[in-house]
């Protein structure tokens, strides 16, 4: 019944709502690109406060409501010892019944009530929703970065920038507006209460105000500073320990865990000593708090007592003054306690802002329209790139490649291969020419037709941790079973899917696969990728050492497959074991970012270049003769390792 009754609140705020797509610029931009939240930290807070008006008025309503009925009930046991000294015992009640009434009221249904609802607003309506959809947005501002953006960091640092800034945020704002304003409004009614009385006492409590509102702006900067250090070195911590995580078989193949041990206890140094600063800074501030308000207590006490003395103050009136500074004293310490937190998730959200709020460095232009892929064609023109680093990689390559031509790309490794694929998929911007597709500018369309219209088989792939059929689909979001079925049947998959299990004990194609896939085999993750592809059917094939990790006779049993696969295609492909690139159109042959042969594996091999000399180290033949890029013999196994 509770529950039932609780959880229509629940509903209130949707977690999942993002404000960024109904905003007008993201809007204009059909791209669907979301748009970016604010890097300014007072306007982040806000742009994710003005989502909960609502729940969060209500909040600051309440968070008043707690202070007034608190200054009230010290008020009302002044007034009720003054009325007991003016009445007797058998005729207290009835000259007193509204104010015994009033404070019985207050106490029994009125507090109760302001709690209830504030637990309401907190725990049910703001608490999971708001939270939540603070991290949700910030996620998927992070889903649009990059694929640079996340080479050059940890997953884990990232993933726990999205968990922290949710807390620190949602934390912020309920502090301000429930402890904060409860705390204010209590400060402000006794203040009123106790210069009611004599004014003195307004002077002491003014006095402590000043003293109070000097050691936050003294000493809790510091605070801040080292909160914002120590959230950093929290994320830190975090991708390291998730990065050893991640390459535990690197780790016990090199028995190198008492090597991560020193990498990751260097990450947990870093943090001691931010926290450690932090809390010498917080002792400092608790010793001044406690000081100042012992100072307190004392002058409005003595202020009570010489009043009593002199009759202005009566014995009520005392208890009010005492049991008020009594309380101050208790929530100024918490109230301390919390405006740290309030300082230290400043902090956070600081830190964590520079992260999620980074625009990404690859957006699609305002005016792009999707690609029209229906032949395939594509064309390098003077294409530089350079990984940014100022030189090397590629330098004004032009190519063109015929609609539904098949080419392989060969070439040493670290030769640019991959990178020109990847400049294709637009996983980079060029820093130099452009490349077209059916002479369509790919810096022109949208990233998602682009990638829409390429279907990708690398050397390692890594699949999702979810069953071999959200695997396979994730070729064509919405395919039926049976396309999966027959996607798996042509890629050899279909002859180890049925016999998968994981151990939550589901088999076949609901089999989960482990993080990355690390459940399957090499080749079996290949077949997976290589389904996923078929199913995927897009006019552009790019196969990066797609079949590398099969064994010959998997291979051979789907190499027909691929055949008709790539038939009507255009196809590139990039293989170190040329063999398999023999019966291609044309073939490409890279060295240092520059085309420096191309032709059939035939013209190739006569023509004596560097393809030639790859070709005949690896088909086992005389391994000099021919190799005309070379003049020192050099060791077979080290020359293997290169190719
Ligand atoms: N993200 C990156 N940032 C900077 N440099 C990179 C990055 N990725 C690759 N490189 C560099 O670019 C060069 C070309 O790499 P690429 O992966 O394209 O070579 P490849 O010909 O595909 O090699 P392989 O055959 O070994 O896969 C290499 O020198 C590599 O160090």
């Amino acid at each position: 019944m509770m529950d039932r009754f609780l959880r229509r609140f629940e509903t209130l705020l949707d977690p999942f709502e993002d404000q960024g797509e109904d905003r007008e610029d993201a809007r204009l931009n059909r791209t669907g690109h979301l748009a970016p939240l604010p890097s300014e930290i007072n306007r982040f807070i806000w742009h994710f406060a003005r989502q909960a008006k609502w729940p969060l008025g209500a909040l600051l309503i309440t968070g008043g409501l707690t202070g007034g009925i608190e200054a009230a009930l010290y008020t009302g046991v002044g007034w009720l010892i003054d009325a007991m000294e003016r009445s007797s015992p058998a005729t207290f009640l009835a000259e007193n019944f509204w104010l015994v009434a009033i404070l019985a009221f207050l106490t029994l249904i009125g507090r109760a009530l302001v709690l209830f609802a504030s637990s309401v607003l907190e725990e049910q309506v703001i608490s999971p929703s708001f939270y939540n959809r603070i991290r949700w947005q910030s996620y998927r501002r992070l889903m649009e970065q990059t694929y640079t953006f996340f080479q050059n960091d940890f997953a884990g640092r990232l993933s726990q920038k999205v968990q922290q800034v949710g807390q620190a945020t949602g934390d912020f704002i309920t502090t301000i507006l429930q402890t904060f304003w409860s705390f204010v409004t209590f400060i402000i009614l006794t203040v009123s209460i106790l210069g009611a009385i004599d004014w003195r006492m307004a002077m002491v409590l003014g006095l402590w105000t000043l003293g109070y509102l000097w050691i936050i702006r003294n000493l809790l900067p510091k605070i801040r500073e080292n909160g914002r250090a120590a959230a950093e070195a929290r994320s830190v911590v975090s991708g390291r320990v998730v990065d050893s995580f991640t390459n535990i078989l690197s780790v016990k193949l090199f028995d190198s865990s008492r090597r991560e041990d020193a990498f990751v206890k260097d990450g947990f140094s870093y943090l001691v000593e931010a926290v450690r600063r932090m809390t010498r800074a917080l002792t400092g501030v608790r010793t001044a708090v406690a000081v100042l308000n012992g100072l307190m207590m004392t002058g409005v006490g003595a202020v009570a007592i010489l009043g009593w003395q002199a009759g202005s103050v009566t014995t009520g009136g005392v208890a009010i003054a005492l049991g008020l500074v009594l309380r101050l004293n208790q929530m100024s310490g918490w109230m301390m306690f919390n405006i740290n937190g309030l300082v230290r998730n400043y902090g956070t959200i600081q830190d964590a802002v520079a992260t999620v709020t980074a625009q990404p460095a690859l957006i699609d232009r305002a005016d792009a329209q999707p690609l029209t892929a229906t032949r395939g064609g594509i064309r390098y023109e003077n294409v530089t790139f350079h990984y940014g680093k100022g030189g090397g990689i590629i330098e004004d390559l032009s190519l063109t490649i015929r609609a539904g031509e098949k080419v392989g790309l060969v070439g040493r490794s670290g030769a640019g291969k991959t990178t020109l694929v990847n400049l294709l998929l637009r996983l980079y911007d060029l820093e130099g020419g452009r490349i077209l597709i059916d002479g369509q500018d790919i810096a022109a369309v949208t990233q998602a037709s682009l990638r829409g219209a390429v279907g990708v088989v690398t050397q390692d792939t890594s699949l999702l941790h979810r069953s071999i059929r959200d695997n396979i689909a994730y070729g064509r979001p919405g395919a039926d079973d049976g396309d999966i079925l027959s996607a798996a049947e042509r890629a050899s998959a279909e002859e180890f899917i049925p016999g998968l299990r994981d151990p939550k004990g589901r088999s076949g194609y609901d089999a989960h696969v482990g993080e990355r896939g690390i459940k399957l085999s090499g080749g079996q993750r290949q077949r997976i990728a290589i389904a996923r592809v078929l199913l995927k059917d897009a006019p552009i094939l790019v196969l990066d050492e797609a079949t590398s990790a099969l064994d010959s006779e998997v291979e051979a049993a789907i190499q027909d497959n691929l055949s008709a696969m790539m038939q009507g295609k255009t196809v590139i492909a990039i293989a170190h074991r040329l063999s398999t690139l023999a019966a291609m159109d044309r073939l490409i042959v890279l060295d240092e970012g520059r085309i420096v042969e191309q032709g059939t594996h035939a013209a190739l091999v006569a023509g004596g270049g560097l393809y030639a000399s790859l070709w005949a180290r690896q088909s086992g033949g005389f391994l000099y003769a021919g190799d005309a890029t070379r003049t020192e013999p050099v060791p077979q196994e080290a020359d293997r390792a290169a190719v």
